[in-house]
């Protein structure tokens, strides 16, 4: 083995000259070439300059057109150039992970795998870990036989050697020959280690039946579901590598979106795609999303308990289909269109607008209905255009023109009247546009308006009482959503609403160019928004990850739900059952929680029992919980309390500022949370994960109907140690427990 260590580490020493050498010379050339670039940005500039004097002006802008084309070519040369130098840079300190020795027919191969290709002439010293043949790698142990499909040929290779390496800074720091006997014992060291600020790439121990889901491509549908802390986000976004490695050729990084559940959760995934490779895909919140899209708005957070009937009926299909209804009405009546004004004058009167719509017969959606209504109106607006000219303003106009626009058109025509002709005509032209951008845009329907007059038609299109509501309390509602909609801050229900609305009116819009959609924390999207980005985006392939079990925003996404909104595409699911995350004691303990059939997966590690803090009085043996903090700080631990609700977060914040225990309290999304101790409540804790967690639940719950739900959520975030406060007035908390999973310490 010692002979192997240096030989390898020989290895490891001349590919990273290798990698230095091509660094250098990719580095140079992005210098060379930003150089170049800069002096024709310069020399573009200095045709501008030479605008209407000795070049004509279609000379100049032609040339402009052809320079910003070359210009546009270098700059995508150069970001790729870019991007690779940047992979470069990462594989210098860590250039490779995995080494397999395989037969085939053909021979004997080794190769090694790491986060991107590397040659040097012909020799292959790097293969990209997402080449089809890396997939021995994860599929395979030493003394199997696997199958592979390769340039779409079946293969079947022996695996002879799998050889995992740790690298750091150059120098091979650990090497492990692995086989199925063995297990993974490098998987083991990686995941008893401390937790941290931002997810690591585990792109040297993907699993296999991971593997298996990243490098699925053929689904229209790929659901990825299973137990908190199985990797689905892992596996979500290894697998946003892999397509852009797979269909290089064919997608672009700007065409995935990628959904997080909030912007915490969005720094804690940050680096992991860049890890892989792959820099630029965009990283959102939904309600980021939605905020870029219906403009003039903002959102208005609130989770108060009276909007959760409210929340649940606006997330649902059936206000979807409430929707969809009120749109075939529109094309009969409702609709509510506004004048279109020109200087100050009303030219065509929502009147005319209404009658020329309601006379129009289409049989085609009202977005088509409405585009055939576009046409005619702009037709109008050509007409009333035309005669314009000779009016007093369009005199006046020209009478104001500059010399050089003069000395332009003269040279541009060829006597008088063609002069005034060029001249009339652009002036209506550009005293119009606004008016013909408001009819291109639509802009003449009341869109606001439009809306809440849905919301007052909704009793009559769905049942209020499926959703445990009366009449009355809807109109509160509705005068509610009026007021918000007035000061331009809204609910994210109404804002999806809002936005479908609007589509239904314009059709799907051209910008629509995505294609992935990716979803984290799928549970937390509402059956409402899913149907409408599958609406919106219908040629878009989906990728879904999350836990039905951890349904924490109650939004009550459920199978059905999918099943309905993908019936007719492809449908792909899989279900990971091992949690990577938390220790066979947490997993067993925390799965107490989850009502109906328990999953079995895989135990990987073991650790301590869960602890119960039990306190009869409601109050805590602070100096316990003291000590056991600063311990875990001490040993460069991260601690969480994760509190079942924001009241709840603060109250137990004051607790701990009593016996002087350092802490960050995370309140909203926003906030840093960059501290070794944090305090927040469940729902900003989505997704995330820490060494040690106090499950704060010793305050009297008003028993929400998600409860287990959230306690679910709130234990699987501990890694290594976790501890549940609990009051002993509300057993009914471990009454789902056998005792024998977890240490009860009275306070
Ligand atoms: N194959 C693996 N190798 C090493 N670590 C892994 C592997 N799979 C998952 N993990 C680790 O397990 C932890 C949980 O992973 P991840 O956050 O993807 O799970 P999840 O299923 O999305 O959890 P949750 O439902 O709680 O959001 C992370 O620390 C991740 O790095």
């Amino acid at each position: 083995m010692h002979k192997d260590l240096m030989k390898e580490q020989e290895r490891v020493h001349r590919v990273i000259e290798v990698i230095n050498k091509e660094r250098t010379r990719l580095a140079e050339q992005v210098e060379e070439k930003s150089e170049k670039q800069r002096q024709q940005l310069k020399e573009s500039k200095e045709i501008k300059i030479s605008q209407g004097s000795s070049e004509s002006v279609w000379e100049s802008s032609a040339e402009l057109r052809a320079f910003e084309q070359e210009l546009m070519i270098r700059n995508n040369e150069l970001q790729n150039n870019a991007e690779r130098v940047a992979v470069l840079e990462k594989m210098q300190d860590e250039p490779y992970f995995g080494r397999i020795d395989y037969h085939d027919e053909y021979g004997n191969e080794t190769i090694y795998i790491g986060i991107g290709s590397l040659f040097e002439k012909d020799e292959n010293l790097i293969v990209d870990w997402r080449s089809p043949i890396a997939s021995l790698y994860y599929e395979g142990s030493k003394g199997e036989k696997v199958k592979l499909m390769i340039a779409d040929q079946p293969m079947t290779y022996g695996v002879d050697l799998k050889r995992q390496f740790l690298i750091r800074h150059a120098e091979i720091v650990r090497m492990m020959d692995t086989d199925n006997v063995m297990g993974d014992p490098y998987l083991l060291e990686v995941l008893e280690g401390p937790s941290s600020y931002q997810m690591g790439t585990v792109v040297s121990t993907l699993q296999k039946e991971q593997n298996q889901i990243v490098r699925e491509t053929k689904a229209a549908v790929t659901l990825i579901e299973g137990v908190a802390g199985s990797g689905k986000t892992v596996v979500l976004m290894q697998k946003i590598a892999y397509l852009l490695y797979a269909f290089r050729d064919q997608l672009q990084s700007e065409e995935i979106v990628l959904f997080s559940p909030n912007k915490i959760f969005q720094e804690y995934v940050s680096q992991v795609l860049p890890a892989l490779g792959e820099l630029n895909v965009g990283n959102t919140t939904f309600s980021e999303f939605m905020e870029r899209k219906v403009t003039g708005f903002s959102l208005r957070a609130d989770h108060a308990d009276s909007l959760a009937k409210v929340t649940v009926l606006k997330g649902s299909l059936a206000f979807y289909e409430a929707l969809q209804k009120y749109g075939a009405l529109l094309k009969k009546r409702y609709l509510k269109f506004a004048d279109i004004r020109f200087r100050d004058e009303i030219i065509l009167s929502q009147e005319e607008i209404e009658s020329a719509f309601y006379s129009i017969d289409s049989q085609g959606a009202l977005a088509s209905k409405l585009d055939i209504l576009q046409r005619h109106l702009l037709q109008r607006v050509e007409r009333i255009k035309q005669s314009q000219k000779g009016k007093p303003w369009v005199d006046k106009e020209m009478v104001a023109m500059s010399d050089l626009d003069l000395y332009r058109y003269e040279k541009e025509t060829h006597n008088q009247k063609a002069m005034e002709d060029a001249m009339t005509a652009d002036i209506l032209e550009d005293a119009f546009e606004p008016v013909v951008a408001r009819i291109e845009a639509l802009a003449f329907i009341r869109y606001k308006n439009q809306y809440i007059h849905f919301l007052r038609a909704v009793p009559k299109l769905l049942s209020l009482d499926d959703f445990g509501l009366d009449e009355e309390e809807w109109r509160t509602h509705i005068a509610l959503v009026a007021e918000h909609m007035a000061e331009k801050r809204v609910l994210l229900e109404d804002l999806d609403a809002y936005y479908s609305l609007r589509l239904l009116l314009k059709g799907p819009s051209s910008d629509m160019k995505y294609q992935y959609i990716c979803l984290d924390e799928v549970q937390d999207f509402s059956p409402f928004q899913l149907q409408m980005l599958q609406h919106a985006y219908p040629s878009a392939r989906f990728i879904l990850s999350g836990d039905l079990n951890q349904n924490i925003l109650n939004r009550r996404l459920s199978f059905d739900d999918l099943r309905t909104i993908f019936s007719e595409s492809k449908f792909s699911s899989y279900r990971l059952l091992t949690s990577y995350r938390s220790t066979n004691e947490i997993v067993r303990f925390s799965e107490s929680f989850i009502e109906g059939e328990k999953p079995e997966g895989t135990y990987i590690r073991s650790g301590k029992k869960p602890e119960v803090l039990l306190t009869e009085d409601g109050g805590l043996d602070m100096g316990y919980i003291r000590q056991k903090v600063e311990a875990s700080v001490a040993a460069g631990l991260r601690v969480a309390f994760i509190s079942r609700n924001a009241e709840d977060a603060e109250r137990i914040s004051q607790e701990l500022t009593l016996v002087g225990i350092d802490y960050k309290l995370v309140q909203q999304d926003t906030d840093n949370s960059h501290h070794p101790v944090l305090i927040l409540p469940a729902r900003l804790a989505k997704g995330l994960e820490f060494d040690v967690v106090f499950a704060v639940c010793h305050y009297p719950a008003k028993a929400a109907q998600n409860e287990l739900q959230i306690l679910y959520t709130i234990c699987t975030r501990a890694m290594h140690e976790l501890y549940l406060t609990v009051s002993g007035k509300e057993p009914g908390l471990l009454e789902r427990v056998n005792p024998d999973y977890y240490d009860v310490r009275k306070m």
